[in-house]
């Protein structure tokens, strides 16, 4: 499958493919995950920036996306950049990427829904903290997705930025 997606996502050396990858199955809509950012230490997303490649594929879900510190957001953006508060939608085949300090900053759930057309399967690719490709602040590896991306999570700057477009 890392064949297939991560050049898509703009990663065509393997050796710069992240290392860890974590699977959800969400059976039904009373399956979910609540509030939480993706904090584990292996991983330093509180720390130092980092980039998590989520792939959802089957039936739709909600992806909400809070600010920790929504006045703080709200203060230092301009209106046109700043939400301190998301709703997306995942459809089969959407990529989004979560970016910099986004599990600093915000907190992500798939909540509970009532009427949900079949399960659903998350994936998502990290770089653990010790890998010597993983992105870095201030590193050569930007952010590379046009193609792909639906969405953006750039909370090193505390905004989130959101271009529509599944990959299947
Ligand atoms: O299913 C999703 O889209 C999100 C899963 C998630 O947040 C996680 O595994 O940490
Ligand atoms: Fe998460």
């Amino acid at each position: 499958m890392m064949h297939a997606i991560m050049p898509i996502c703009g990663f065509r050396d393997p050796h710069c493919w992240p290392n860890s990858c974590n699977l959800n199955l969400y059976e039904d809509g009373g399956m979910s995950v609540g509030w939480h950012s993706d904090d584990e230490s292996l991983f330093q997303g509180k720390l130092v920036d980092i980039r998590i490649l989520s792939l959802s594929l089957g039936a739709r879900r909600k992806f909400e996306l809070r600010a920790n510190w929504p006045e703080e957001a709200e203060s230092t953006q301009p209106k046109s950049v700043m939400l301190s508060a998301a709703l997306r939608i995942w459809r089969d085949g959407d990529m989004m990427t979560m970016e910099g300090m986004t599990q600093k900053h915000f907190q992500h759930r798939v909540p509970k829904e009532g009427h949900v057309d079949g399960p659903r399967i998350n994936l998502t690719w990290r770089w653990t903290a010790h890998d010597p490709v993983a992105p870095k602040a201030g590193g050569s590896q930007k952010a590379s997705l046009p193609r792909c991306q639906m969405s953006t999570f750039a909370a090193n700057q505390r905004f989130w930025v959101s271009a529509e477009k599944s990959i299947l």
